[in-house]
């Protein structure tokens, strides 16, 4: 997660929709279409799984699609790819209308520019990791040679080296998930789509892939779309987070703005629990420094979470300075800070 990125456009969605059943293709701009999802279902037998959804994804993002089981997440992320058929709307990558792409340039798109790592690895039990791993190279017509080379690249990237010669079955869970990560950067993908990659993992592990990704997105800062039903992820991976319920986006935004000041009830009642000391950082708590108080006091930057800035000033035993290039933006007392932990503080964070 990078703290400056481009705001260049990957994805564009614009007023998205993916309606099962008959005559799916009226629903949309109907007047059936602002119906609640059990009376739609009722009066026309189809289901809206994505309604009137528009976002964009930004190059060098990772970009968060959260929500409970069946709000649509899938749906809308397969969407991208045309994997599943848009009923309506807009849709391009890089500016180009994927809508309008033909058999050829659709299977460009999924196998060059936009790799999808699923959640049941779908790894080919009989060849061995490198050969696993070699495979969407493999499709695009590399020579053997040059695919093995790549492919042990990237099995060293995510951790296994070692393990070249095994099969699938000879491997952990997190390994075999590892396998299918390195299968979807092999092909060097613009954009990496995650299907809720990590949630048949146990815990542990699980938040050793996170990690992982983490780290991978670190060091090549390559745009990623991640579904997720697991809050924690989303805050923990998330540069910007939707979250979805009955085919719709509720809110789109930071972690800090969903916790900070969530759309509605629905999206307060998801983030309740949420440590906010963890996820709110002092740039939005911070206030006006007073006499010598822009000159004394531990420096902590405006990025540094609530939790980090009560540490600081408990060990200095005095306000901390919010410095961003030699510059005192405000300082934070501990009263300030105690008072978000209590909740009692309302943040003003734009979403
Ligand atoms: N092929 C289909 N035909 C009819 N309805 C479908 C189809 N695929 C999905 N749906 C419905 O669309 C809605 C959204 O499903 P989707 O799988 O996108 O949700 P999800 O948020 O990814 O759920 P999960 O977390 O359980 O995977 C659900 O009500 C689902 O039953």
């Amino acid at each position: 997660m990078s703290a400056e990125k481009p705001q260049e456009t990957v994805f564009s969605v614009r007023n998205l929709w993916k309606v099962f059943g008959p005559k799916a293709d009226r629903i949309p701009g109907s007047a059936h279409a602002g119906l609640p999802a059990g009376e739609l279902r009722e009066k026309t037998g189809c289901t809206a799984a994505v309604r009137d959804v528009s976002f964009d994804v930004r190059k060098g993002e990772v970009f968060v699609v959260m929500g409970l089981s069946g709000s649509g997440k899938s749906t809308l992320v397969r969407c991208l790819t045309r994997l599943i058929e848009p009923t309506s709307g807009k849709l391009s990558i890089d500016g180009e209308d994927v809508l309008a792409m033909d058999r050829a340039r659709l299977r460009e798109l999924r196998r060059h520019r936009a790799a999808m790592v699923f959640q049941h690895f779908g790894l080919l039990p009989h060849r061995t990791v490198l050969d696993n791993v070699a495979y969407g190279l493999e499709i695009q017509g590399l020579g053997k040679a040059q695919r093995r080379a790549k492919a042990a690249e990237v099995v060293e990237k995510v951790g296994l080296t070692g393990m070249e010669n095994r099969r699938p079955s000879q491997l952990s869970g997190g390994q075999q998930q590892r396998v299918g990560l390195a299968r979807a950067l092999a092909v060097d993908p613009e954009v990496l789509l995650f299907d809720e990659p990590f949630s048949a993992l146990d815990p542990l592990i699980r938040r050793d892939m996170q990690e992982e990704v983490i780290r991978l997105h670190r060091e090549e800062g390559r745009t990623m779309v991640f579904i997720t039903h697991d809050l924690s992820e989303a805050l923990r991976l998330g540069d910007r987070i939707a979250l979805m319920r009955d085919g719709e986006i509720v809110q789109l935004g930071t972690p800090e703005e969903i916790v900070a000041s969530p759309a509605d009830d629905y999206v307060r009642d998801f983030v309740r629990d949420v440590p906010r000391e963890q996820v709110i950082t002092v740039r939005h708590v911070m206030r006006a420094a007073e006499g010598d108080e822009a000159e004394t006091g531990p420096a902590i930057t405006p990025g540094a979470t609530v939790a980090e800035a009560i540490e600081a000033v408990a060990r200095a035993g005095s306000p901390a300075r919010v410095m961003d290039n030699g510059r005192c933006l405000g300082v934070v007392d501990s009263d300030l800070l105690l008072g978000v932990v209590a909740g009692t503080r309302q943040e003003e964070v734009a979403a």
